[in-house]
Parts: structure tokens; C-alpha cells; sequence
């Protein structure tokens, strides 16, 4: 049976401009952020990409949901290519971030129904998932207050819901719990583990061991841009802790680079 998501060599580099240079404290003019990467997510399975910052997670995700362009290689959705279909990818894929932000002058109710409409969910439909989804991430109370005026938890998960409205069976998410508070963190966790009971595919990005250890069926390790390591938690770790593991494979490419 083919996988649900394919990455198959991706590459992608970016310029850095003079400002990003200084930043970066360095002189290189194209930093090469994924650097040939390939995997599989088998249908209804929860992987997890784990690295540090800038290893460049972010930037095979947002490949994967089709947000940017591979410079080389491609990536599949149920079969559906973010090179010569994004449109396919981007209706089947619910890419999820907690550092989206929502627009402070409207509330979570008008919100949904902003993004259902530009997603072409019809009302009944609409209707159906914004009460399962404010009752389960208890939205319901605040669901016609300004998200200006939420808690940072409540504008998190407002956020969430509104990611979801198309109710995909492929979900990506970016640092699920990066900034949370515990309580936050706690649903979020929670609901991916409901997301994978109900069958869907969950490819998420993290660099927080203890949350690959919880929720993930796979793991995959990268490093620089590149895979150092994919399999389950045992093939992975050999036995070890996942943070052990990691360090060693860590090291090892560090001593590639010398
Ligand atoms: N639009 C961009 N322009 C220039 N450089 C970028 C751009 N996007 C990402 N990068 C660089 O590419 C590298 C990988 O970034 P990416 O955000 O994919 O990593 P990450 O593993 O998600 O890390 P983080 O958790 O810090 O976001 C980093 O060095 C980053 O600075």
C-alpha cells in the first residue's frame, strides 16, 4: 500500500540577506535548510520529525503541506504531489501551528466561518465540526469574544479549530506544544493522541523528546538538513533513552562537519 505523506529527496535553500547574515553571524549567502530528505508516513500513523533549531523541520513541513517550493525532489500526499498539485495537497492537508495568529478584531465563531468558507465547507458541515470542535477545545464560552480579548491558551486552540475546519485526514503540525502553558500543552498532546485513534495521519515537528516518546509511532532524527536516523522508538534508540540516542547521533555528525 503506497504511505500517506512521501518526501523524496527535498531539497530547499534560501538566500540571507544581509540583516538574516548578521543575525546568523555568518558570511554564507545561501543557507541550505533541507538538504535531500526523504521519508514515509504509513496511513493513520503518527511520525515525528525531532531536531534541534534550524535543522530545518519547519521548512519540510511546510514543503509537505505544500506552502513552499522543493527546489529539488518532490513530496506526496495520498499520491497527490506538492510539485504538480499543491491545490490537491493543500485540501487535504490541516497544517497546524501554534504560532499561528489569529486577528485580534474577530471572534472565534466569525473566524471559523471565515476560514470554512475559503476552505468550500458547506454550512451544515461547518456547522457540525465548529460545535464538536469549540465543545472539545471549550471554545464555546468565548466563541463570540474578540480573540484580542482571549487568554493566550483559549486564541491557541481558537486557532487550532480554525486550522481544522476542513476536517482533514492528514494533519501537519509544527511544534505542537512550543509555548504552551502545561494545561494547553496537555489538550494538545491529548488531541493528537484522538487524531491518531481516529485513523487520521499526523506528521508533527518537535524538538521535545519526552513528546516523540508519548505520541509517536515513528521518529525521524534531523540533523542539518539531513535524516540521521527514521524508525520506531526501539529501531531508533536501540535501547537507550530517545534523549541518548539523539545526543549520539548528534555528535556523530558534528564529527562528520570536522
Ligand atoms: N525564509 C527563509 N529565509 C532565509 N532562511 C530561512 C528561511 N526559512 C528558514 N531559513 C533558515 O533555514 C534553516 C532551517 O530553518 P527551519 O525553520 O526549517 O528549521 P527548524 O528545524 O524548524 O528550526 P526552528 O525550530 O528554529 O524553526 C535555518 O537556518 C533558518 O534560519
Amino acid at each position: 500500500m503506497e504511505p500517506a505523506l512521501s518526501a523524496r529527496g527535498l531539497r530547499k535553500s534560501f538566500k540571507l540577506s544581509a540583516k538574516q547574515r548578521k543575525l546568523e553571524r555568518t558570511d554564507v549567502r545561501v543557507k541550505t535548510a533541507v538538504d535531500g530528505l526523504s521519508f514515509d508516513v504509513a496511513f493513520g500513523e503518527v511520525y515525528g520529525l525531532l531536531g534541534p533549531n534550524g535543522a530545518g523541520k519547519t521548512t519540510t513541513l511546510r514543503m509537505l503541506a505544500a506552502l513552499v517550493k522543493p527546489d529539488e525532489g518532490d513530496a506526496f500526499v495520498e499520491g497527490a504531489s506538492v510539485v504538480s498539485d499543491p491545490m490537491r495537497v493543500r485540501s487535504r492537508v490541516g497544517f497546524l501551528t501554534s504560532e499561528l495568529k489569529l486577528e485580534d478584531a474577530f471572534s472565534p465563531d466569525y473566524l471559523f466561518d471565515f476560514f470554512s468558507e475559503l476552505r468550500g465547507v458547506d454550512a451544515s458541515s461547518r456547522d457540525e465540526r465548529k460545535r464538536a470542535l469549540f465543545a472539545r477545545f471549550g471554545i464555546d464560552r468565548f466563541a463570540q469574544t474578540k480573540v484580542a480579548d482571549l487568554s493566550t491558551g483559549m486564541k491557541q486552540k481558537a486557532s487550532l479549530a480554525v486550522s481544522l475546519v476542513h476536517d482533514p485526514r492528514v494533519v501537519i503540525f509544527d511544534e505542537p506544544t512550543n509555548g504552551l502553558d502545561v494545561l494547553t500543552a496537555k489538550t494538545v498532546t491529548d488531541f493528537l493522541l484522538e487524531l491518531a485513534a481516529e485513523g487520521r495521519t499526523v506528521l508533527l515537528s518537535t524538538h521535545i523528546f519526552s513528546l516523540v516518546e508519548k505520541v509517536c509511532d515513528r521518529v525521524g532524527v534531523v540533523i542539518d538538513g539531513r535524516m540521521a536516523a527514521s524508525g520506531t522508538l526501539p529501531e531508533v534508540t536501540g535501547g537507550r533513552s530517545l534523549e541518548d540516542a539523539f545526543f549520539d547521533l548528534y555528535a556523530a555528525r558534528a564529527g562528520e562537519a570536522l
